[in-house]
């Protein structure tokens, strides 16, 4: 049986880390193999791009974060997904379409760069009312120049939606899940609901 390839954006502090490590260790408790990762991924590729946000902008970063997600799909998802492994994914895609389309890159072209990675057979989407995700990241603290950004977390949700949107028309298929007033735990559950979903659709 093959596995599946999930994955978790939403806005900078609305919760995606948090929930991406409950819903691992819940499907582990079920017994379902797990493969947890995130991008920017482990690859030199990935560690450039995370720490390098103060330099590298628009489309350098585009195609910075594109590459590195082309050598994560060969080297980490796919494989994984072929061992029939739920792979859970921080951050993938839709984040592009949020962070390199703020960023000046037009979404055709970030569209285009991204045409060949794998599509994940389940995109969750957390998001929430903008205050509230603006005051979880003041209290956790920003983890790059994207989150120190004016405004950062009412375009940031917008573009969440709006990507979540764009995904839905290419044949993704979308769960968009309110993270504002439930608990991790809560969000977690629903998200492996769906999740167990998806496989008894059959995976991929
Ligand atoms: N459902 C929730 N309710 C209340 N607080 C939450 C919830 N989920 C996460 N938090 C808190 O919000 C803060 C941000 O969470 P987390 O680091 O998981 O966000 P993130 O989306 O992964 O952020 P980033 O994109 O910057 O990595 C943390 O302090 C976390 O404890
Ligand atoms: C997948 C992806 C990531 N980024 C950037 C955004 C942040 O600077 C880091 C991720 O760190 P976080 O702790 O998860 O917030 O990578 C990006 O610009 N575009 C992407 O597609």
């Amino acid at each position: 049986m093959t596995g599946l390839f999930v994955t978790i954006d939403g806005p900078g502090g609305v919760g995606k880390s948090t929930v991406t490590a409950l819903v691992a260790e819940e499907l582990q408790a079920a017994g379902i193999p797990v493969h947890q990762t995130r991008e920017p991924s482990g690859t030199p590729l990935g560690r450039l791009a995370r720490t390098g946000t103060e330099t590298y902008r628009g489309m350098t970063m585009a195609c910075l974060i594109a590459a590195d997600r082309y050598m994560h799909v060969e080297q980490e998802i796919r494989p994984a997904v072929t061992r029939g492994e739920a792979v859970i994914c921080d951050r993938y895609i839709a984040s592009s379409l949020v962070l390199q389309v703020l960023d000046g890159v037009s979404r055709d072209v970030v569209w285009e760069l991204n045409r060949h990675a794998d599509m994940p057979d389940l995109a969750v989407i957390l998001n929430a009312r903008s205050d509230v995700v603006e005051e979880r990241l003041t209290g956790r603290g920003a983890h790059s120049r994207y989150e120190r950004e004016p405004r950062s977390s009412e375009r940031e949700c917008a573009a969440f939606r709006e990507a979540a949107r764009f995904l839905r028309a290419a044949g993704v298929r979308v769960l968009q899940l309110d993270a504002g007033s439930d608990s991790p735990d809560e969000i977690a559950e629903a998200v492996v609901a769906a999740i167990r979903g998806s496989w008894m659709k059959g995976g991929s």
